[in-house]
């Protein structure tokens, strides 16, 4: 029997510190998060990051939790629940961090008779940090412990014709009546990814690659992918390019990350007159920390305290009913074949 599988990122499993601890150990361990050999990213993580930032972020997860939990992974259970409703075949959702683990996911759709399994990775875009941890540690988790288990992958999906019509309709239904700019703000990654995952090694940040219409880099560009959706979401909505602007949030350390970044974007708009603002952010398809909390709460007030008037956060595809039917075709797909 078929099974699909929904993987999303993960979050602490309370906003207590040593929870929040906890998770990030977890998560910038990863080798495809932070990019260095062990010993060093050991070093890093534990006495660079650790000793401050969970204290921090358990305050800024406090300020968006629910009664029922983390917002993403409370979303991602409705969402699992709306499309079990819909299709005959058992599902399970999983997170790549902390719980429910990809191990638990895997092992309650084998103890129902799963034989083959189509995980879906819950990233429009491709980044080693989202589609490839969530790949390869499934094949792991897959390798180890279910060797009789079939899995294989939905791909990134940013280029999926009905997707891009799902968000610009999501969009739509969530725009002001009237806005200055609509401003598209993406989880940002290390520039050193970019250039990691070209299997062309051709891809440089600074030319015009990750904007051409056509090349083999684009499989693995994440600066690519997010080009893309901004682009054909503006052509559905119809703006002008002048209403239009993309930047990338949420980086970590010292290095370069991908340019524009949303908050020094953030100060500048009021000062070119863009004074009412709508913000999406289309790299989540689940509300989540880095939006309702780094982009709802922290940059709106970065905003408004740069002269800035109106910023309308729009949210994220969540259980959008057409999301939900999109996933639902998907998975149709996979269980007719
Ligand atoms: C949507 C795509 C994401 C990419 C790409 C991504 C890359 C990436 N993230 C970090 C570091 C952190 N991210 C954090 C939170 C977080 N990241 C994503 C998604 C992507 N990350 C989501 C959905 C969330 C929110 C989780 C939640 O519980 O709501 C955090 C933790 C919070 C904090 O302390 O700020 C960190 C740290 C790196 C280093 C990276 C690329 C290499
Ligand atoms: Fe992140
Ligand atoms: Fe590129």
């Amino acid at each position: 029997m078929k099974g699909i599988l929904l993987v999303n990122l993960g979050s602490p499993k309370s906003t207590s510190e040593e929870d929040v601890r906890v998770y990030l150990r977890e998560f910038l361990m990863d080798k495809r998060v932070i990019d260095i050999p062990w010993l060093l990213r050991k070093m890093i993580v534990e006495l660079t990051i650790l000793p401050k930032r969970p204290k921090e972020s358990a305050r800024a997860y406090q300020n968006i939790w629910w009664d029922e939990g983390s917002p993403l992974v409370v979303i991602s259970k409705n969402l699992t629940k709306k499309i079990e409703e819909k299709i005959k075949n058992p599902i399970a959702l999983a997170m790549r961090y902390q719980e429910p683990s990809i191990k638990n996911g895997l092992t309650k759709l084998a103890d129902k008779g799963v034989t083959e399994v189509l995980v879906i990775p819950l990233y429009p875009q491709y980044a080693m940090s989202t589609t490839e941890t969530v790949v390869e540690k499934a094949k792991e988790v897959q390798k180890k412990y279910f060797p009789n288990l079939n899995i294989s992958f939905l791909p990134p999906f940013y280029n999926d014709e009905k997707y891009i019509e799902v968000l610009s309709n999501s969009i739509k239904k969530h725009l002001p009546k009237s806005f200055d700019l609509l401003l598209f703000s993406y989880h940002g990654v290390p520039e050193r990814h970019i250039y990691k995952t070209d299997p062309t090694k051709q891809c440089r940040i600074d030319n015009i690659c990750c904007f051409e219409k056509e090349r083999t880099s684009h499989k693995y560009c994440y600066r690519h992918q997010c080009y893309y959706v901004t682009e054909k979401v503006r052509e559905k909505l119809g703006l002008d390019k002048t209403k239009i602007r993309q930047s990338f949030q949420s980086r970590l350390g010292r290095s370069p990350w991908l340019h524009p970044y949303t908050d020094k974007t953030l100060e500048k708009l009021p000062a070119e007159g863009f004074t009412h603002i709508a913000v999406v952010a289309p790299a989540f398809v689940a509300d989540c920390l880095e939006t309702l909390e780094e982009l709802a709460i922290t940059d709106k007030e970065l905003f408004i305290k740069n002269g800035g008037k109106e910023f309308h956060y729009i949210e994220c595809l969540n259980e959008d009913e057409n999301w939900v039917e999109w996933l639902v075709d998907k998975i149709n797909i996979f269980i007719n074949q």
